[in-house]
């Protein structure tokens, strides 16, 4: 009697730690049908998403460098426990550039979210040398999930271990891959206010129906609805973002000036990504000792016309 591939899949086994050419390790989950995801521990970085179809969802940049312990341009890096450069610490937060563990006995989390997916549970504590930038006790875990049907899911805990009370920022920067940036709209930020980070952090209103793109865009949305999607026409293809304890949504493209100021970002590239960070920005928490947060970011890519008018319900 035959077993179909999804009858015989075990998500346990499909998860393969393994090194990447400069000798970092690595995780690649892979899911019955043909997605997989990889993630650096170099930063927790989520490095590649693809689909059923072998088709990279993330964009890298071709100018990206691989050099520990700076993140690469591109990906998932994670924002932690600043974003934007306006605190003591590096742009975006340490987390990015740490080497991170895998967390053997991780704590449950309250749901049982990740049944039936393969995932891989990491872990980043304070070094010494962190503890002098940042003299905080903290755990921050990530779980990352790879659904059957090929869903993202990231969802990280901070924790105060036992130390006085502690406030932190926290944005998943995400790079999504797109066909051109000039077919690209952003629906569900209609109407909200944002910082715009071209205009000293000026708050303005959107108005729009929709966010499209005719030059540089870096802007925070403030209290988005928790499903946001990113159509991209000619791609036929919908990014679909539901967040949990992040209110707010970082939208980012450098277009031509910027581009060619970042020496690890091609000239042209601004056409071929678009940053939508589900991230908590505007009101960093406070947790007192013995607190926990948790932020979950889940991204699906969809054809567009799979997307009706039901997305919102
Ligand atoms: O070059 P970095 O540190 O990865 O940051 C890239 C961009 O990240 C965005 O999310 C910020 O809003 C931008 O201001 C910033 O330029």
């Amino acid at each position: 009697m035959g077993h179909s591939a999804a009858a015989v899949w075990d998500s346990k086994a499909a998860m393969e730690i393994t090194k990447d050419w400069k000798g970092i390790d690595h995780v690649v989950l892979r899911g019955p049908q043909g997605a997989s995801a990889r993630i650096s521990f170099q930063g927790g970085q989520v490095i590649s998403w693809r689909n059923d179809h072998g088709e990279e969802l993330l964009f890298t940049s071709s100018k990206a460098i691989f050099k520990s312990p700076k993140s690469i341009r591109g990906g998932i890096t994670i924002c932690f426990p600043e974003f934007g450069n306006g605190g003591s610490l590096e742009q975006h937060g340490f987390a990015r550039n740490k080497l991170w563990v895998v967390d053997d006995d991780p704590p449950p989390l309250p749901s049982n979210d990740s049944v039936g997916k393969s995932f891989v549970d990491l872990l980043l504590k304070p070094s010494e040398e962190d503890l002098k930038f940042w003299p905080h006790s903290f755990e921050l875990r990530l779980r990352i999930s790879l659904a059957p049907g090929g869903n993202l899911t990231l969802i990280s805990r901070v924790r105060n271990i036992n130390g006085k009370p502690f406030s932190f920022s926290f944005a998943y920067h995400t790079y999504l891959s797109v066909s051109d940036i000039s077919e690209v709209r952003i629906e569900g930020l209609e109407t909200l206010d944002y910082l715009d980070n071209l205009y000293h952090k000026e708050r303005f209103t959107e108005q729009g129906d929709a966010l499209t793109f005719e030059s540089e865009v870096d802007r925070i949305y403030l209290n988005s609805p928790n499903v946001i999607a990113v159509l991209d026409h000619e791609r036929k293809r919908t990014y679909v973002i539901r967040k949990e304890g992040l209110p707010d949504i970082v939208v980012w493209d450098p277009w031509e000036k910027k581009s060619k100021s970042m020496v690890n970002f091609g000239d042209e590239e601004y056409k071929q990504m678009v940053c939508v960070d589900a991230a908590l920005v505007e009101k960093p928490i406070t947790l007192k000792p013995g607190e926990e947060w948790t932020g979950l970011m889940e991204i699906s890519a969809v054809p567009s016309s799979f997307c009706g008018e039901n997305l919102w319900s």
